[in-house]
């Protein structure tokens, strides 16, 4: 990292400052402070609407070493609200020709960021504490008053944020001869549009207040409830839409997804200690015994206890037992904690969107998703 940057300061809630340097925007942000073992991948990271209200610590000690590129976005904005890390890689040299710089997309975005933090022990705090709010500045302010500040931060429950990642407007995508699938939008990462896409869906996305009704009035073959920020248990009414559409069309949910169709069935979430993000979590396929290494980005869980005999668990976390997928035992609704779409991360679980198609194919011609009765996605 280039020496004479100017300081900057993240403050947790728990009184603890840390002192590093800026990186990108001069400035000041808060949010909850969460930790990412993905060792690349930080554009599709920081891109990520899950993240919004979230201030992300790389524990990988090296960021920004191999440039930006516009094919590793998630999303058309930086959703994150700040960046910390060990090392920001900043030697344009470095890069190829014509592949522009980490710090130079950060500070286009307006993101503020800090480096030079000792992020080992950071997480090492926030693994033993749990996932803590936090303010960063690259203003010098009264060490208690940093503090404070950390301690004014909403939680993420008390914030709208699939509002601000959610489109004002249904749009469509995808002309292949494939089934047309609608996609819940709560903050869709561009991957999954694009897994279905691939796969020949004519897909129609829609606003995060669209109800059953207006869902099933579009006649899809299939339902995609997607990821998104947030405590999912907050999420009333995408909850209440997710009831209206079960056994109406098949489902599949993603991550928010997941957590959907359990609390629409009555099961409970929690908040995790520290959650689960990186592109090494280790999840095991109960049917199978296989074990798959997938991408993870979530801070609150499905309670397994409260789940209703209908749910049957698919996937757990070889690291802590969490369920990591279910399908319903009667209807064709299934879901995943962990990313398919795998951006960035092991590609490993890219079949769900074949197995997904498949059954949203064999279900239509009959009820309201038939294949002939679609009017164009
Ligand atoms: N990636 C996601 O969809 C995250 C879901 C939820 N906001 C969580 O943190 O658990």
């Amino acid at each position: 990292m280039r020496a004479g940057r100017a300081p900057a300061w993240l403050a947790l809630e728990d009184g603890s400052v840390y002192e590093g340097v800026r990186v990108g925007r001069d400035g000041e942000t808060s949010g909850e402070v969460v930790f990412t073992t993905v060792q690349t991948g930080y554009q599709e990271v920081l891109t990520d609407p899950s993240y919004r209200g979230q201030i992300v610590v790389f524990t990988q000690p090296l960021i920004g070493n191999y440039g930006t590129s516009a094919c590793d976005v998630e999303s058309g904005a930086v959703q994150v609200r700040g960046v910390v890390m060990r090392e920001l890689a900043d030697d344009p040299q470095a890069l190829p020709p014509g592949v522009g710089s980490l710090e130079a997309w950060l500070t286009e975005h307006g993101v503020v960021g800090i480096a030079g933090v000792d992020t080992r022990s950071l997480v090492r705090r926030l693994r033993a504490r749990g996932t803590m709010r936090g303010f960063l500045t690259s203003r010098p302010i009264e060490r208690s008053e940093l503090v404070e500040r950390s301690r004014r931060v909403p939680e993420l429950g008390e914030q709208s944020l699939i509002e601000e990642v959610s489109p004002a407007a249904p749009y469509h995508l995808g002309e292949g001869a494939g089934p047309h699938v609608v996609v819940l939008d709560l903050g869709v990462k561009r991957h999954i549009l694009l897994n279905l896409v691939e796969r020949g869906c004519r897909v129609t996305v829609v606003p995060s207040h669209f109800t059953a009704q207006q869902i099933l009035a579009l006649r899809p073959q299939g339902v995609v409830i997607s990821n998104g920020p947030g405590d999912p248990a907050a999420a009333r009414q995408p909850i209440a839409t997710v009831r209206g559409l079960l056994g109406q069309v098949p489902l599949f949910g993603i991550c928010l997804g997941h957590q959907l169709l359990g609390l629409a069935m009555g099961a409970r979430t929690y908040r995790m200690k520290f959650g689960h993000r990186g592109g090494n979590h280790p999840v095991q396929e109960v049917k199978t015994g296989r074990v798959y290494i997938t991408t993870h980005n979530h801070g609150y869980a499905l309670d397994e206890s409260s789940l209703p005999p209908e749910l049957i668990v698919t996937h757990r976390s070889l690291n802590d037992g969490t369920v990591e997928g279910m399908r319903h035992r009667d209807l064709p609704a299934w879901s995943v904690q962990f990313h398919p779409e795998a951006t960035p991360g092991p590609r490993e679980n890219v079949h769900l969107f074949d197995a997904f198609v498949a059954t949203v194919g064999a279900h239509s011609g009959a009820g309201p998703g038939a294949a002939g009765s679609h009017r164009g996605g």
